[in-house]
């Protein structure tokens, strides 16, 4: 683990649990230190936010210690509410549910999910990609040492995930938390995770987001297809896009258009990402992990089979 990290926050050792005879997950290990970032994948039913959970505290592992620090705050987004969505109630109030906040608590966490309009709204009327936004803002809302995210941009937009993803890293940059992430957005979230868990009712495989792509329990687990669009987020960032659609490269010159072996854009706020995909001139497989704040740790995954 890098040495750039801060504490532990959470720690699972050996966690398994347990119901009607079966081991929803078991021998899971992970640590979550203040300012890193942690992603579970895997497919359906692999006990993903069983492990969020038992991080948290709201399950008690059958098997195995969950240990979290001293007074660590944590704020979660569930993968589902039990908010019955047909009662009235504002954004405020369901913000205030769970936590003591101030109106400018309230209006600051907002803001920062972008819907800074909604704080009277009422819950039953918001949209899907609203409602992550507003339930996002109340897990902020308290300034946590930990976010524990399980799925957090369900339902929103294409454009909104990637602010949502931003918002996150952003968050860990600026506040040093940690984050535990569960994600089906591979491709959004990969470049700013440092850890992957890739789950399967055990760990199955661990690492960065690029080894654990080119790992054998990955691509059985995925396809080699996912493996691949993982590669177009290795980003380089070899040139920016300036606000006049010509081109800074990383020499300083300018020109009009990308050279033909440019990496991945550097886009500048509010050029969409979206023309990175397989097939465009810019997609590029030569794995370059985009490492940030120095942090960065390339080694192989870690595998474990049973
Ligand atoms: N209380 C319970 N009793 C019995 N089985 C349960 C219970 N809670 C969850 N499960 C089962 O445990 C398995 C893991 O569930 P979990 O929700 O952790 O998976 P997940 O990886 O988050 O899935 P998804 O990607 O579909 O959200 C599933 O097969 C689920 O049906």
């Amino acid at each position: 683990m890098s040495a750039s990290f801060g504490k532990p926050l959470v720690t699972l050792t050996n966690a398994g649990l347990q119901r009607e005879g079966r081991w929803l997950v078991r021998g899971v290990d992970l640590t979550v230190h203040a300012g890193e970032i942690i992603t579970l994948i895997g497919p359906n039913g692999s006990g993903k936010s069983t492990t969020a959970k038992l991080s948290i505290g709201i399950l008690k592992p059958d098997e195995g210690r969950a240990e979290r620090s001293a007074g660590v705050k944590i704020g979660y987004v569930p993968q589902k509410l039990a908010v019955d969505r047909t009662m009235p109630l504002t954004v405020r109030r369901m913000m205030t549910l769970t936590a003591k906040l101030s109106a400018t608590e309230i209006g600051a966490a907002l803001e920062a999910v972008g819907v800074p309009h909604l704080a009277e709204a009422e819950v039953h009327r918001l949209s899907g990609g609203e409602f992550q936004r507003a339930l996002l803002a109340r897990a902020i809302a308290l300034t946590p040492d930990l976010l524990v995210l399980d799925e957090p941009v369900q339902g929103v937009d294409f454009a909104g995930e990637i602010a949502l993803y931003d918002l996150i890293s952003r968050i860990r940059r600026e506040s040093g938390c940690g984050v535990l992430l569960i994600s089906h957005d591979l491709h959004l979230v990969m470049a700013e995770t440092d850890t992957v868990i890739c789950l399967n009712g055990h760990v199955c495989c661990r690492g960065t987001p690029q080894s654990v792509s080119r790992s054998e329990e990955y691509q059985r687990l995925f396809g080699a297809a996912a493996a691949r669009t993982l590669a177009v987020y290795n980003h380089q960032h070899d040139h920016t896009h300036l606000p006049d659609g010509r081109v800074l490269h990383q020499d300083g010159s300018i020109t009009d258009h990308c050279h033909p072996g440019d990496g991945h854009h550097h886009d500048h706020p509010g050029n969409a990402h979206h023309h990175d995909h397989p097939g465009n001139a810019h997609h590029h497989d030569h794995p370059h992990p985009h490492h940030h704040d120095g942090h960065g740790h390339d080694h192989g995954p870690e595998h474990r089979h049973g």
